[in-house]
């Protein structure tokens, strides 16, 4: 699509103090309107002079090619802008489809807060709960968008917030709705600030009107009956957790609700969300461009600041980290340290490529030198810039607590998601002051990463083509670390995996497209694994240079975290994914924590053998050479490796042949098939329930596990302290919801809930859409690897 988008030229901030940042994220459902509203964000905040649109494909934020064909976020966007001189906020859009959930993850990492956006019609969905508890920790807002269409239902999502979510809330606004006198229709054009006793219009057909007016009793009784309930039950909620507050309200208020002043109510509501007790809510219609400016003055007035924030989890649980008002976080007592995490890489055509990081203490200068504590090698730092979407302002430095983008040709190869960057904040090359095992090991704990359920074949069309075809994949996981590469060891096909088909669809796209790789993509294929059924004997090996390992597999069954903590003499380490562990049992000859006899770090000694197991797991089980999942690595406590070895590669070798020779002594039938289990929900038209569950239950192997409607959240819910708050929590009427019309009149949408092989949901998209006329919506995620039964055995070895 050929077009600019102007980024205005505004007031760049040089000098902004800590208190004023605010790094959020916006986060919800597919299509709650999370790109609307950054959208508006923008235009209100004078960063953007004309409002970009979704559906015409000229949004700011969705700038991908693919983005603006299909109308949806795919990856997260990070834009910074300045609100009416009091926050500087750096923005960042996130994808609503669960394809897309790694974009989430690893952007949640790095932010302070969160906006999280419902459509008033839709209410709570499914992936709104998913994101909800990713960012458990992180304090929220919520913005109910969408109050101008027909059914909309502001008091009916804030109960199922309450309730599905589990949390307090206070109602920061709440909706106007002008009648129309002839019609009788309602109209939604504004909302009524309970904390500032303000009713705030605006007009639709033009974007730049607001108009606040104060509350009359007088001249408004029904608005100021509303106000004066919602008032009472915000200031009673508080007062539940402040008892300032409560003093406040009896002696300077005299005990009347109308009478706290706006300043307390903020600074306590502000207090109880920085510490997740509470959730502000607010609403508007952002494609109506109602609501959005006292958003943007909720994420300044309740969202913490990058002093306020939580601290960051680290490896290094004798370092102290503090917050210091103007410098910000400082780590283990050392002021000139600067930490930062690398959250995400793309490829720029013009710059190459570009890392974005969140400096967590110190500062981040152009052409210093910096560590990375992941690779352990130190490079250069090339230009700073910060990310205007997809227009990079080009900046001296990233202070404690700012998000921007690392680029120059000497990154590339030199820093990955998930890597910690260590630097001197004052000193070009002062990483020498940096103790190498002490500040130089230090790694922010990693992102996790989330299994990838589906996979496809990917072949050079020439075999000409073979090396760029690698070069390509090898650039897109770099990318999307959630995509993953691998060479079937019988067949020596290279398999791309990923979170869905449609993820597995636009990284295909950007291969081509984008990257122009010359490849053939097969079909679309869920991937599949294998266990062990059953403990190996001991595999041993010594021999006369001092090399002594003891190696045995057991097949992992039930939660790692729970069997992990069990005994504290083994260390457990993650093999990267599919659920494989390596337990290194103690060895009391060799103490890492005490004095260290070997030439080799343990860490060393650990890397090559996760190394070694990955590689020995990855030629997969005897059934069908798929990838081994679930299983431990138990290296024996009786381990020994010689003082003088520099280099672990022997222990790499030894050790994988150690694992292989184990597996090899399985039988086949000690192996079994895992296949990937979904959790699906379907919101479905009621007239269409029937032949839904149905095919479900012929064609898909479903197991139904609950049909439920809007109506029903009470009751479906037994969470009853929260039932309870959501009965005494004050709501005004929700006036247009009679407004709701489906083809069986005005009968809520069905929710269903059932569990399906993944093996069964292929194009399930198109078939839902067939079989109800584009009526219902569905979402699918990951629940679990299962063990196959022998009949469906041979159903999937003959369908591969
Ligand atoms: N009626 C109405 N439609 C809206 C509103 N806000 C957004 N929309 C529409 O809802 C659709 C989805 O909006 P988006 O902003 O793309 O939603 P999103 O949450 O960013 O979607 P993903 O990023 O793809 O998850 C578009 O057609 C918007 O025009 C609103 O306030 N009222």
């Amino acid at each position: 699509m050929g077009f600019a988008v102007k980024v205005l030229s505004q007031f760049v901030r040089r000098h902004s103090t800590l208190e004023k940042i605010r790094n959020i994220g916006i986060i919800a459902h597919i299509d709650a309107g999370k790109t609307t509203t950054t959208e508006r964000m923008l235009y209100y905040a004078g960063k953007t002079d004309r409002i970009g649109n979704v559906d015409h494909g000229d949004t700011i934020t969705d700038f991908l090619p693919q983005e603006r064909s299909r109308g949806i976020t795919i990856q997260s966007a990070a834009i910074s802008f300045d609100w009416r001189n009091r926050g500087e906020i750096n923005l960042i859009d996130t994808p609503g489809h669960a394809d897309f959930s790694f974009e989430v993850i690893r952007a949640l990492k790095v932010l302070d807060g969160c906006v999280t956006i419902f459509d008033a019609v839709a209410g709570v969905e499914a992936q709104t709960e998913k994101v909800w508890k990713m960012s458990k920790q992180i304090p929220k807002i919520c913005f109910i968008n969408k109050m101008d269409r027909e059914g909309a239902g502001f008091s009916r999502t804030v109960k199922e917030i309450i309730m599905k979510l589990s949390t307090r809330i206070a109602l920061v606004n709440i909706p106007y709705f002008s009648l129309n006198p002839q019609t009788r229709e309602q109209k939604f054009e504004g909302v009524i600030d309970i904390i500032n006793k303000k009713l705030i219009k605006w007009d639709i057909n033009d974007p730049d009107s607001v108009n606040v007016v104060e509350l009359d009793p007088i001249k408004d009784k029904y608005l100021f009956d509303q106000l004066s309930k919602a008032r009472e039950s915000l200031i009673e909620t508080l007062s539940e957790f402040d008892d300032t507050l409560v003093e406040t309200f009896l002696e300077e208020a005299n005990g009347d609700y109308l009478k706290l002043s706006s300043s307390v109510i903020n600074r306590t509501l502000r207090n109880l969300t920085l510490d997740n007790t509470i959730t502000p809510i607010l609403c508007g219609a952002s494609f109506k461009n109602v609501g959005v400016q006292p958003l943007l003055d909720a994420v300044v007035d309740y969202l913490p600041s990058p002093i306020e924030t939580k601290l960051p989890d680290i490896n290094k649980k004798n370092f102290v980290m503090k917050f210091d008002h103007s410098k910000g976080l400082i780590i283990n007592n050392n002021n000139s340290m600067c930490v930062a995490l690398a959250f995400k890489v793309i490829t720029d055509p013009i710059r190459g490529l570009m890392v974005f990081v969140r400096v967590y203490s110190g500062t981040l200068k152009n052409g210093f030198t910096v560590y990375n504590t992941t690779t352990k090698k130190p490079f250069k730092i090339g230009k700073l810039v910060r990310m205007n979407a997809d227009v990079p302002e080009e900046i001296n430095h990233l202070n404690t607590g700012e998000i921007g983008v690392l680029t120059g040709s000497s990154i590339d190869g030199n820093v990955s998601t998930g890597d910690t960057i260590i630097s001197h904040s004052m000193k070009k090359d002062g990483l020498k002051s940096f103790k190498k095992n002490e500040e130089l090991t230090l790694k922010i704990n990693p992102i996790s990463v989330p299994e990838p359920v589906f996979t496809v074949t990917v072949e050079p069309k020439s075999l000409g083509n073979k090396d760029s075809m690698e070069k390509s994949l090898k650039r897109l996981v770099i990318e999307d670390p959630s995509l993953r590469v691998t060479v079937d060891e019988e067949t020596g096909q290279t398999l791309l995996s990923g979170m869905g088909e449609l993820h597995l669809e636009i990284a295909g796209d950007k291969l081509v497209n984008t990257l122009g790789a010359k490849v053939e993509l097969g079909k679309v294929t869920v991937s599949y694994k294998e266990t062990i059924n059953e403990n190996t004997s001991v595999e041993s090996y010594s021999d006369d240079k001092g090399y002594n390992f003891s190696i045995s597999l057991e097949p992992l069954d039930g939660s790692v975290k729970d069997i992990s903590k069990q005994s504290n003499k083994e260390m457990w380490y993650s093999l990267g994914s599919d659920n494989n562990y390596l337990i290194m049992e103690k060895n009391d000859k060799y103490d890492p924590e005490n004095e260290w006899l070997l030439q080799l770090t343990y860490d060393s000694i650990v890397n090559s053998i996760v190394s070694s197991s990955i590689v020995a797991f990855q030629k997969g089980g005897k059934i069908s050479n798929f990838p081994l999942h679930s299983c431990l690595v138990r290296v024996h406590s009786n381990w020994q490796v010689p003082i003088d070895v520099e280099k672990p590669s022997e222990i790499l070798e030894i050790t994988r042949n150690v694992i292989i020779k184990s597996l090899n002594k399985l039988v086949t039938n000690q192996y079994s098939v895992l296949q990937p289990i979904m959790s699906l929900n379907i919101d479905v038209d009621p007239n269409d329930m029937g032949v839904v569950i149905r095919d479900l239950t012929s064609d898909h192997d479903a197991i139904i596990l609950s049909i439920d409607d809007r109506d029903s959240v009470e009751k479906a819910e037994d969470n009853l302290l929260f039932n309870k708050i959501a009965e005494m929590q004050y709501l005004p009427d929700d006036v247009t919801l009679n407004l709701m019309k489906t083809s069986t009149g005005n009968e809520s949408s069905k929710h269903i809930k059932a569990e399906v092989p993944l093996r069964k949901m292929i194009a399930y998209n198109k078939k839902l859409r067939s079989l109800t006329q584009g009526r219902a919506d569905f979402q699918m995620y990951f629940e679990k690897m299962e063990r196959v039964t022998s009949d469906h055995l041979k159903e999937i070895i003959d369908d591969l």
